[in-house]
C-alpha cells in the first residue's frame, strides 16, 4: 500500500484563493485587515516562517506590519512592542513569533495581546473559549490539522486520534478541537512520560506526530491504512528539515501529510482565516 498525499500546498492555496475574494469583499466595505508579526532574536526557522507569514498576506491582499527585535531585548522592549501592536488601529491582528529567546517569560508576553487581535488564538483568553467551547480565534497548527484531514477526506468523528507532543501551539489545543462534538474524535495525548508509545500509535487511527523527535514515529508502529500527519520541525546543521515520521511509514500508512509542504502551509492558511475573520466580525459581515 502506498499512502494518499495530505498535501498542504494544494489544500492552503484553495483556502488563500478564497480568502483573496473575502478581503476584496471587505475593501468594498472600506475594511483592510492587517496582521503584524513581532519577532524577537535571530532564530533561522522562525525567520523563514515570518518571511512567509508576510508573502501569504500580499497574495491575498492583507497589510503586514513587521516588527523585529535582536536577541538581546530585554521583556520590558517585549511588552512595549506588544503594547505599541496593541494601539496601533493598522493592525487588525497580530503573533507574537514562538519561541522567544530563553530568559523571556513567554506566557507573560502572550498574555498581554490583546485578545480581540489574537491572530495566533494563543492569547489565554482565547484558549479559555476554546475550552468552553465558545467562538473565538482557533490556534493556527490544530485548526490546520482539522481541515488538511477534512480535505483530504479522512474520517475524523468516532477516530481514535494519538497526539505526539504535549506543546501548546499543537497537543494541547489539538485534543481540545478534535474531542468537540463537531469534530467527536477520542484522543489519547502521548508525551515523554508515555510508557509505552509504540503501543498507543498502533491502534490509533489518525496519528498527529509533534514531538519534535526526528523519526520518532516508525512504520512498525503506524496501524496499516492510519492517517499520519508530521508536524515535527527538526533541523539539521545546513537547515535542512527532519520530520517526526520515519522512512517507510508511507508503505503502512493510508494519507500521509509530507514535511515540508503538509501541515506548515495550513498553518500559514490559519492564520490568515483567523484575519479575515475577525475582520469580518468587526464588519459585521461573518
Ligand atoms: N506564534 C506562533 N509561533 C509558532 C507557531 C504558531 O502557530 N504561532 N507555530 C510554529 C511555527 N509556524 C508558525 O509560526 C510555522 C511552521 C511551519 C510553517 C511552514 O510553512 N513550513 C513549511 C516549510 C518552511 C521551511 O522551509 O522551513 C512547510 O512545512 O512546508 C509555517 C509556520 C512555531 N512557532
Amino acid at each position: 500500500m502506498s499512502a494518499q498525499i495530505l498535501d498542504g500546498k494544494a489544500a492552503s492555496a484553495a483556502i488563500k484563493a478564497d480568502l483573496a475574494t473575502r478581503v476584496a469583499t471587505l475593501a468594498e466595505h472600506g475594511v483592510r485587515p492587517g496582521l503584524g508579526t513581532l519577532l524577537v532574536g535571530d532564530d533561522p526557522g522562525s525567520q523563514i516562517y515570518v518571511a512567509g507569514k508576510h508573502r501569504d498576506c500580499a497574495q491575498v491582499g492583507i497589510e503586514s506590519i513587521r516588527v523585529d527585535l535582536p536577541a538581546t531585548a530585554t521583556q520590558d522592549e517585549i511588552l512595549k512592542a506588544v503594547d505599541t501592536l496593541n494601539a496601533d488601529p493598522a493592525c487588525t491582528g497580530y503573533i507574537v513569533q514562538l519561541p522567544l529567546p530563553k530568559g523571556i517569560d513567554e506566557n507573560a508576553v502572550i498574555g498581554r495581546i490583546d485578545p480581540n487581535k489574537d491572530a495566533d488564538g494563543l492569547q489565554p483568553t482565547n484558549l479559555g473559549w476554546l475550552v468552553l467551547n465558545e467562538p473565538a480565534p482557533l490556534p493556527c497548527t490544530p485548526r490546520g490539522i482539522v481541515e488538511l484531514l477534512r480535505w483530504g477526506g479522512v474520517e475524523i468523528a468516532g477516530a481514535q486520534v494519538v497526539v505526539v507532543g504535549r506543546g501548546v501551539t499543537v497537543g494541547r489545543p489539538l485534543g481540545l478541537l478534535l474531542t468537540r462534538r463537531s469534530e467527536n474524535a477520542t484522543v489519547t495525548l502521548c508525551h515523554t512520560g508515555t510508557r509505552d508509545l509504540a503501543a498507543e500509535v498502533q491502534r490509533a487511527d489518525i496519528v498527529v506526530a509533534a514531538a519534535g523527535v526526528p523519526s520518532i514515529i516508525t512504520a512498525d508502529m503506524v496501524k496499516p491504512g492510519a492517517a499520519v500527519l508530521d508536524v515535527g520541525v527538526s533541523r539539521d546543521a545546513e537547515g535542512k528539515i527532519a520530520g517526526d515520521v520515519g522512512l517507510g511509514v508511507a508503505e503502512v500508512a493510508g494519507w500521509i501529510s509530507p514535511n515540508p509542504g503538509g501541515v506548515g502551509p495550513m498553518t500559514r492558511a490559519m492564520l490568515l482565516q483567523n484575519v479575515v475573520e475577525a475582520a469580518e466580525r468587526a464588519a459585521g459581515l461573518a
